[in-house]
């Protein structure tokens, strides 16, 4: 069957506001006089479809709604409005340990699952044992679910889902619980069941496992969709939106309406040009570029490049603490580091060398300046960069 798995359409949840001691009473005199109770919307307006073999990453600060959205969409909430539309068989590994009877051993909640699941006793052997291993939890098998700590029911819980083989995997943050060497098993796991044409639907403040795992995304800001495409795309927003939102924080911290004065970018040379006109380089010429920063108290400082096209899709980045660079110079608070690309790849167009100065810890962004440049040639390839290639 095609079609999506899960369609939501204008879906809305919201809550009675029950903030201040005298609501309660304000909101019975309400519902006497026949008015309806104040609301709060946690989610407003959300639509979306996850298709077959789909995997679809929700993003979102605190608060966003995004634990709403997942439990709007397993039905263990109602929606304020709208629909949920959902079919095939669904694994979901959301709240610890919901679903298990914390009185019964871990081997009597598998003997359970598999009762829900209709398995024959000869597919509840081996995929007993196959839970068991994949759980790992030693004698706690035997043990009832209560005196498990939260890492183990995690296993458990991980381990069942993984030999429901669902159709559509729903999971958020819940595996962040288990240890590093637990994640990165269940990690892997959720790369071979998506390669192998599962369908998943994964909340996570881990970009980097949303960009592993997931091909599209869906930023939700405050109940409302902020965007929702591919993955990529979605998750460089939301990191800009909280690189500015950061930013203008800092400025505020200091009490300053601009940029903090403390790590100043006071030059960025490009093959030694200074001036306002965009230089001219070869396509697969030599690009340097010095950046010189003013750090105030003389502090060591984190430098960030990134190589932009005009239009603002990000081509390469890279930080002086990833290359291990350090400053060529240093004279009183003026320091200066210098970045070689000795045969630029770029195809012909507009660019611009973004740098940004941040601390060395590399908490916050202090300054960022933007200097363009022309890439000029011949060539007629299309695109961003000219990759070595042979016919034939
Ligand atoms: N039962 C409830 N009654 C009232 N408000 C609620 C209720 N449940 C959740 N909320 C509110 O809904 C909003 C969204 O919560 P939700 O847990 O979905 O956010 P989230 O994006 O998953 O956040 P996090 O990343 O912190 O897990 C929050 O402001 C929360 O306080």
């Amino acid at each position: 069957m095609t079609g999506p798995l899960v369609s939501v359409r204008d879906l809305g949840k919201s809550y009675p506001l029950h903030n201040s001691p005298g609501r309660n009473a304000r909101d019975l005199v309400r519902v006497l006089l026949g008015r309806p109770v104040e609301r709060a919307a946690v989610l407003e307006g959300v639509s979306f479809d996850v298709l077959p073999r789909e995997s679809l990453g929700i993003i979102g600060e605190n608060g966003a709604g995004k634990s709403t959205l997942l439990k709007l969409i397993t039905g263990v909430l109602r929606p304020s409005i709208g629909n949920v539309y959902r079919r095939g068989r669904v694994g979901a590994l959301l709240e610890l340990g919901a679903g298990f009877d914390r009185d019964l051993t871990g081997r009597q909640n598998i003997a359970l699952s598999a009762g829900l699941q209709g398995w024959s006793g000869a597919q509840i052997r081996e995929r007993e044992q196959q839970i068991i291993e994949f759980a790992d939890i030693g004698r706690y098998v035997d043990e009832p679910i209560k005196h498990y700590s939260s890492g183990m029911v995690v296993r458990l819980g991980f381990a069942i889902v993984a030999a429901v083989k669902p159709e559509l995997l729903i999971t958020d943050e819940v595996l962040a619980v288990g240890d590093e060497s637990f994640q990165k098993k269940c990690i892997r796991w959720i790369e071979g069941y998506v390669e192998e044409g599962g369908t998943l639907l994964f909340v996570s403040h881990s970009m980097y496992h949303i960009q592993k795992l997931c091909r599209h995304a869906l930023w939700l800001r405050s109940g409302r969709v902020a965007a929702y495409g591919d993955v990529f795309d979605v998750t460089r927003d939301y990191l800009a939106y909280h690189e500015r939102l950061a930013a203008a924080e800092a400025d505020r911290d200091m009490g300053l309406g601009g940029v903090a004065s403390d790590l100043r970018l006071v030059r960025v040379s490009l093959n030694g040009e200074e001036g306002e006109l965009p230089p001219d380089i070869e396509s697969g010429g030599r690009l340097e570029a010095e950046v010189t920063v003013d750090s105030s108290d003389a502090q060591p400082v984190r430098i960030v490049l990134g190589l932009v096209r005009a239009d603002g899709t990000a081509i390469f980045g890279t930080t002086s603490e990833i290359d291990g660079a350090e400053p060529i110079r240093q004279e009183g608070r003026l320091i200066t580091f210098r970045v070689v690309f000795d045969a630029l790849p770029l195809l012909p167009g507009s660019y611009s060398l973004r740098v940004h100065s941040m601390d060395h810890e590399g908490h916050r962004i202090f300054d960022t300046l933007d200097r363009a440049f022309t890439v000029r040639g011949r060539l007629r390839e299309v695109g961003l960069v000219n990759l070595p290639h042979r016919w034939g």
